[in-house]
């Protein structure tokens, strides 16, 4: 059974390309830690579908192993094994190539997703920790929110272990990509499948900064009052998530299939698949700010190159001098916390 995450990752192109290449496909382990949570269970059943996963660990603090064997029942290649204790971490871990984090609180109503930095800082940093001891080389994908700081955080506990390595340390933003694609393809009346927007910056409000003039197919049909309007619901997409909930939490299963999306793109660097380009927040040159969200070439080591901005609207470029302050005020508050912690 195979999976059709996006256009141009059909589940024929790798049988294909398996025909054509004279390299095996190699093993690989992915380990989802929170694996047992809203987007742990979804993200759980997509990762069992994607092709190029042999392995899948699940680990949770609680529920881990009803999602375990409910998963494990799928007829799809990758073996699942389920851990629960903090004992078991090291064991969900040993040999990971990949390791996804959507472990930690949601937001509920009024709430920012800074103010969820107090629960998830520690718990990010401790599950860091342990991918420093028992899969230093792995890539690691960071869900868990607020990604402008956890990703800073994770990196100082990298550091500090003396196994950072830039190039495999992502923030997941694919979400904001998603609806970027979505709103405009609706707006402006294109098939969603054919469009493409990048999205820079970070993950939290005014740090998210879609790049309508970038966007493909190109159109005339909107105005600048449009792409302000396209631009602001983007923003505060997860919000309008959150809203709609009313309580139950956060975007659960759009981030679910985001995090598929960027999981499967990795493996695909990783496996040596050509020319494979996703938006992420990771450490960067491309501003002034350490951490910065925007394309990536993704490769066998993970981070092959930090693709720049291109060219911006005068809107774009408005917004990108506006969100600076936010994101470089959350970036040092990750760092200070690693440090003091
Ligand atoms: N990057 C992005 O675009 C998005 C990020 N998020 C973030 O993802 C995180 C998770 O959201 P949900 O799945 O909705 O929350 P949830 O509360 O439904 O699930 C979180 C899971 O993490 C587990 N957990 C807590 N501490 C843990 C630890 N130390 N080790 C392992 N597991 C642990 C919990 O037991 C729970 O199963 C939140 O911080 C949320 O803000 C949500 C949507 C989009
Ligand atoms: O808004 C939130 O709290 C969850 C999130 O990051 C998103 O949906 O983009």
């Amino acid at each position: 059974m195979a999976i059709a995450l996006r256009r141009g990752a059909t589940p024929c192109s790798l049988p294909l390309r398996r025909l054509f290449s004279s390299e095996p496909i190699p093993d690989r382990k992915v380990a989802i830690l929170g694996a047992a949570g809203g987007i742990g269970q979804p993200l759980s059943l997509l990762i069992k579908l994607i092709p190029l996963v042999s392995h899948l660990s699940l680990y949770d603090i609680a529920g881990t192993p009803g999602v375990a064997a409910d998963v494990s029942h799928i007829n799809s290649k990758a073996e699942v094994t389920g851990y629960q204790s903090e004992e078991q971490l090291g064991q969900a871990l040993e040999g990971s190539d990949l390791v996804i984090i959507p472990a930690g609180v949601p937001r509920k109503p009024g709430m920012t997703r800074d103010d969820l930095f107090n629960i998830n800082a520690g718990i990010v940093k401790s599950l860091c920790t342990a991918i420093a001891k028992y899969c230093p080389k792995a890539l690691v994908n960071i869900i868990s929110n607020p990604v402008n700081s956890t990703v800073p955080i994770a990196a100082e506990v990298f550091k500090k272990a003396g196994t950072y390595d830039e190039k495999r340390l992502f923030g997941v933003t694919t979400l904001d990509v998603i609806r970027a694609k979505t709103f405009y393809a609706a707006k402006a009346k294109l098939p969603v499948h054919e469009v493409n927007v990048p999205v820079v910056g970070g993950h939290a409000g005014i740090t998210i900064l879609p790049l309508f003039s970038q966007a493909t197919p190109g159109t005339n049909s909107l105005s600048d009052e449009d792409v302000k309007a396209l631009t602001k619901r983007t923003q505060d997409g997860g919000t309008e998530v959150v809203e709609a909930k009313a309580g139950k939490g956060s975007a659960t299963l759009s981030m679910a299939y985001a995090g598929a999306v960027f999981a499967d793109a990795c493996l695909k660097g990783l496996n040596g698949v050509s020319d494979i380009v996703e938006c992420s927040f990771v450490q960067s040159n491309v501003t002034e700010l350490p951490f910065f969200a925007s394309k990536v070439r993704l490769g066998k080591n993970g981070v092959e190159e930090v693709l720049g901005l291109g060219s911006l609207s005068e809107f774009e470029k408005q917004g990108l001098e506006s969100l600076k302050g936010e994101l470089k005020a959350s970036i040092w508050k990750g760092m200070k916390f690693a440090h003091e912690n």
